[in-house]
């Protein structure tokens, strides 16, 4: 059975005069387990097309299914990692990482030594007194991680979740996020303008075109990337192959 099915989606922005078509005839099928990257030229739909399978969004047509039941309405199953942590500032990072499951009615003490073990397991000791602005971006990226599973959400949707961090951060964190979810075996999306960094964590990497959004290609990452984790897949030939494959199609996508 597949995890999240996506059925001949479209969607249409109308305004008092005009009506822009984001998205056409997107069908797609993501396992469980999975992690799928979007990638694309600016304005090809990935937002709306992340809003959509949220359920933030009724699609004009077509219809989203996660486990074969129809997403309509914000579902409490999707979980989020965006480019800003949205950490609340004036509580301490227990607080904000319990927050979710305060607001589920579901904290208990299991619950909370659960989370606060996650969060040790995301290498953050010692912090849970602080608040966001005593930590790196780096570090509340992962405290935002660990208040998104800490909900145990089914799918998580990362859209461009390093983009604001220094390339360093950045390749630390994807080998993280990478270890963590596959180890809860989470299904993923990821949002991202960076080829290597799609590459790196996806299992496969989805291709989207421009005006209206369509799939353009889907590239299947190699096994032989995959058995490794991200930092040391970016050192196989495979890796470049692939990265210089995309590059052209992204290219040929790209307005003159
Ligand atoms: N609320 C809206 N009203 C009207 N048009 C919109 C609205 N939101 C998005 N659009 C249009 O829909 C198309 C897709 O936009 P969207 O933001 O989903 O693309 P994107 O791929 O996420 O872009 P980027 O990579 O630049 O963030 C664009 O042409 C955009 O101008």
């Amino acid at each position: 059975m597949d995890f999240l099915t996506l059925k001949g989606i479209q969607h249409t922005y109308f305004t008092v005069s005009s009506a822009t078509t984001a998205l056409k005839d997107i069908s797609l099928e993501v396992k469980e387990g999975e992690f799928v990257s979007f990638l694309g030229p600016s304005g090809c739909g990935k937002t709306t097309l992340l809003s959509i399978i949220a359920g933030l969004i009724q699609p004009t047509n077509g219809k989203v299914l996660l486990e074969n039941k129809p997403v309509n309405r914000a579902e409490n199953d999707i979980g989020y990692m965006l480019q800003q942590d949205y950490l609340f500032p004036w509580k301490t990072i227990e607080e904000n990482i319990l927050l979710g499951l305060k607001i589920n009615r579901s904290l208990d003490d299991h619950k909370r030594e659960q989370t606060l073990s996650l969060l040790r397991q995301m290498g953050l000791q010692n912090v849970e007194a602080d608040y966001p602005k005593q930590l790196s971006g780096g570090m509340r990226q992962r405290v935002a991680l660990v208040r998104t599973l800490a909900t145990e959400p089914k799918l998580l949707m990362l859209d461009e979740p390093f983009s604001a961090l220094d390339f360093q951060t950045k390749l630390k964190l994807e080998d993280l996020v990478s270890n963590t979810l596959k180890r809860f075996n989470k299904t993923a999306i990821l949002v991202t303008h960076d080829i290597g960094e799609a590459i790196a964590m996806s299992d496969r990497i989805i291709l989207f075109s421009a005006s209206p959004g369509t799939i353009h290609k889907s590239f299947p990452v190699p096994s032989e990337l995959k058995k490794r984790p991200p930092f040391a897949a970016r050192n196989h030939p495979l890796f470049n192959d692939l990265f210089n494959l995309i590059w052209k199609e992204l290219e040929s996508l790209e307005p003159e």
